[in-house]
């Protein structure tokens, strides 16, 4: 499987996105805040700083759970029983989405009060 053309590559990481949407609550949830992003930064007014350092965080709270996604697929097929190191592993992951997930509503609070003028 190795050394594949960039169209299978690219098929094979679509097939892991659909993968965690049918799966997983939580990513469609977050592309469901990613979708709506541009909307309200249209709104918003806001400089193309702004649009890239909002979309980047976006993207990054999305890769994370791919990752979170990926690890707990694997430990479940490896080790589906329970043990306290997966504990730790799946406990890890989890707060990695959630510290960047957290990232992503303060830049979020930044950005509105930026758009309202009450931060320069
Ligand atoms: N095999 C295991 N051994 C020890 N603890 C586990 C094990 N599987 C799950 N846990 C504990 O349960 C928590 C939830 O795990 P689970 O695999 O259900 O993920 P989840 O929180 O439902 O994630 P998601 O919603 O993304 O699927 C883990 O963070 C961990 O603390």
């Amino acid at each position: 499987m190795k050394n594949k053309g960039m169209r299978h590559r690219l098929g094979f990481a679509w097939a892991g996105i659909t993968a965690a949407w049918r799966n997983e609550r939580s990513f469609r949830t977050q592309v469901g805040f990613a979708i709506a992003l541009p909307v309200a930064l249209l709104l918003l007014q806001v400089s193309a700083v702004w649009w890239a350092i909002c979309l980047t965080i976006a993207l990054l709270v999305l890769a994370a759970e791919l990752f979170n996604t990926a690890l707990e697929s694997l430990i479940d097929h490896l080790h589906p029983e329970m043990h306290p190191t997966i504990k730790i592993a799946k406990d890890c992951a989890a707060g990695a989405v959630l510290l960047l997930s957290g990232g992503a509503v303060i830049v979020g609070i930044i950005v509105v009060l930026v758009a309202l003028g009450v931060l320069s």
